[in-house]
C-alpha cells in the first residue's frame, strides 16, 4: 500500500529532515510513527499525500509513484487518503454536517449521496445528534471525531493522522484511538504519528521510530510495547 525507497527530504541550506527512509506498509496495517520532537514524523506523513515533495527517492502509494506525480494528479491521489492534521482545522462558520460534507462538495458528489455518506460517518464516530452544531460548541474530543469523520467520508484506503490525540485528556485519547482502531479493523490502512509512549504501550501496534530523520527501529506491536514498558 505504501512503499518508500531511499527517500530523502531536505530544505535548502539545512541538513536533511529525512534520510534514507525505507518503509513498506501493507494494506490494512496499523502503524505508529514515533520519535522525539523534530525527528521528521510530520514530514514523512506529508510526503505520502504530496503535502511536501521528496528531495530524492521513490514513494509508491497504492502502486502510484508519487515522487513523480504531476500537480494536476494530486487531487486524485488525495481522494484515497484521509488526513487528520493540526493544520486542517474545522471551519467554525459551518455546521458539523457541512464540515464533513466539504470534501464531497469539492469533488462534486451529488447532494443526496453526500448527505447519506455524511450521516453514515457521523454515526460511525457517534455524533449523529450533533450534525447541526457548530464546531466551537463541541468538546475537544467531539471536534476531533468530526475531523476523523471528515477524513473518512470519502472511504479512503489510507488514513494518516498526525498527533490525533495531541490536545486531549487521557479518556478522550482512548476514545479517539479506539475509533482509529475500529476504522483499521474495517480495512483502512492507518498511520499515526505520536510521541505518546502510553499509546504505544496500550495499543501494541507496529511501531516505526524516527530519530533525526533516520528510521532507527521498526518493531511489531508486542516488541515495541515491551520496550516502552521497560523505559
Ligand atoms: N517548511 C520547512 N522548512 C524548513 N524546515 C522545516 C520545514 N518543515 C519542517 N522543518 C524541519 O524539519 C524537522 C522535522 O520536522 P517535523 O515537523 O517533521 O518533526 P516531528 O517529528 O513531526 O516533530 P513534532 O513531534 O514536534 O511535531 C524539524 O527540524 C523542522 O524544523
Amino acid at each position: 500500500m505504501i512503499q518508500m525507497f531511499h527517500v530523502y527530504k531536505a530544505y535548502p541550506g539545512d541538513p536533511p529532515v529525512l534520510s534514507d527512509i525505507n518503509l513498506h506498509v501493507e494494506k490494512g496495517e496499523f502503524v505508529f510513527l514515533t520519535g522525539p520532537s523534530g525527528a521528521g514524523k510530520t514530514t514523512l506523513l506529508k510526503l505520502l499525500f504530496c503535502g511536501e515533495k521528496a528531495t530524492k527517492g521513490q514513494i509508491l502509494v497504492g502502486g502510484r509513484n508519487i515522487a513523480r506525480i504531476r500537480e494536476s494528479a494530486v487531487p486524485y491521489l488525495r481522494r484515497n487518503i484521509g488526513v487528520v492534521f493540526q493544520d486542517f482545522k474545522l471551519l467554525p462558520q459551518r455546521t458539523v454536517e457541512d464540515n464533513v460534507a466539504f470534501t464531497l462538495d469539492v469533488l462534486g458528489v451529488p447532494r443526496a449521496e453526500a448527505r447519506e455518506k455524511v450521516h453514515r460517518m457521523l454515526k460511525l464516530v457517534g455524533l449523529e445528534h450533533k450534525a447541526g452544531s457548530y464546531p466551537l460548541r463541541l468538546s475537544g474530543g467531539e471536534q476531533q471525531r468530526v475531523v476523523i469523520a471528515r477524513a473518512l467520508v470519502n472511504d479512503p484506503t489510507i488514513l494518516l493522522a498526525d498527533e490525533p490525540t495531541g490536545n486531549l485528556d487521557p479518556a478522550l485519547t482512548v476514545e479517539i484511538m479506539d475509533l482509529l482502531n475500529q476504522v483499521n479493523i474495517r480495512g483502512t490502512t492507518v498511520m499515526v504519528a505520536t510521541h505518546d509512549s502510553t499509546l504505544l504501550a496500550r495499543y501494541q501496534k507496529r511501531t516505526v521510530r524516527l530519530e533525526r530523520g533516520f528510521i532507527v527501529s521498526d518493531e511489531d506491536g508486542v516488541k515495541a510495547a515491551r520496550r516502552m514498558m521497560a523505559v
